[in-house]
């Protein structure tokens, strides 16, 4: 593969800009990577890991040279991170982002991106419940999308190379616009993650259970379906905080579907039960053979590390 940008800058280092700088290097896309993250702890295990090739202080100094930089930090920080490194940007630089929602980032960020520097969001369908820079892995991206969000009348070219970078770190390639985003991942990736808290949530104020028996009886359904509620609560905060509306909906569609499962078990009614899942299983069993699920390489299995 051949080197897509001479310096990457990296804002934030956790799992999702720790996974990119190894699958850059992987694959030899930067000529140099660089990066900054808020909290001095981080930048400390950064450097102790040789996470990049530099790890700077300040934001400002991380992205000053910078042909790309990376916004890897939680939703709700991505307009004042933006803020901060606006004026330092390289005319004619690229900046992207990983954020899990696109609207509320794109209002947040692009009115912080100078004349000449061009903005192409970005967001890898792809992660794990685990978090810092420690947890990433240069496989997490490998078959898996990566939707582009480029703003009408972006530059092709400069969408064009983030585009390049994704596919060079093992992703698939697709461009949605910004609310369509939103939507789909609601169902997909948002609500899915509020379930699982509120499961867990459950399980907890049964005391009886979490005390002892949740652990001891804990089974594959159990764990399975509450892996993501190991993720962390600021991410997951900043999401429901900025994909309001989308996620609002489809919890209202899916406390409707709930409720008729529930009249169905109580009035007995095994039909509708019987026909509700074989529907829901054969669309399940079709994700599987489209390879977007747990069997598809590296989904859900980061290295267990602490952050
Ligand atoms: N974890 C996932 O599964 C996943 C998948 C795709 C996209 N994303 C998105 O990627 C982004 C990063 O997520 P992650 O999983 O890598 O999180 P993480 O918690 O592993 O890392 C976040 C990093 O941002 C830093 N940070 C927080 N606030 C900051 C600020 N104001 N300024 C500078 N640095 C700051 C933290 O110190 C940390 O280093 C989020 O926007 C998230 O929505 C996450
Ligand atoms: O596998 C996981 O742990 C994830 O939650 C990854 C996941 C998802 O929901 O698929 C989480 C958030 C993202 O923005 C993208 C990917």
């Amino acid at each position: 593969m051949t080197q897509i940008y001479n310096r990457v800058a990296l804002i934030g280092l956790g799992l999702i800009a720790s996974s990119m700088c190894h699958a850059m290097r992987r694959a030899g896309l930067a000529g140099e990577i660089v990066g900054y993250a808020r909290s001095a702890e981080t930048r400390a295990i950064a450097r102790e890991i040789n996470l990049c090739d530099h790890v700077y202080d300040s934001a400002v100094d991380a992205v000053k040279d910078a042909d790309l930089v990376v916004l890897c930090v939680p939703v709700g920080a991505m307009g004042a991170v933006a803020a901060e490194i606006g004026p330092a940007l390289k005319p004619g630089a690229t900046v992207s982002d990983v954020g899990s929602v696109k609207r509320t980032v794109i209002d947040a960020v692009a009115p912080h991106i100078p004349q000449g520097v061009h903005f192409v969001p970005a967001h890898p369908l792809a992660g794990t419940e685990h978090s810092g820079p420690r947890s990433g892995f240069a496989e997490l991206f490998d078959n898996r999308f990566c939707i582009i969000v480029p703003a009408e009348g972006s530059d092709r070219a400069a969408v064009g190379r983030v585009s390049d970078l994704w596919r060079g770190m093992g992703s698939n390639v697709d461009e949605m616009d910004p609310d369509h985003h939103d939507l789909v991942l609601a169902v997909t990736s948002h609500t899915p993650h509020l379930i699982a808290y509120t499961m867990v949530g459950v399980a907890d104020d049964l005391s009886r259970v979490t005390d002892s028996e949740v652990i001891k009886y804990s089974a594959a359904g159990f764990r399975d379906f509450t892996r993501i509620a190991a993720s962390d609560p600021t991410m997951w905060r900043d999401v429901f905080l900025n994909n309001k509306d989308a996620t609002l909906e489809i919890l209202g569609r899916f406390t409707e579907e709930l409720f008729a499962l529930q009249r169905a078990i109580r009035q007995g009614d095994g039909d509708h039960l019987f026909d509700y899942f074989t529907h829901t299983r054969a669309i399940r069993r079709s994700i599987v053979e489209a390879g977007q699920d747990t069997d598809a390489p590296n989904f859900g299995r980061g290295p267990a590390k602490p952050k």
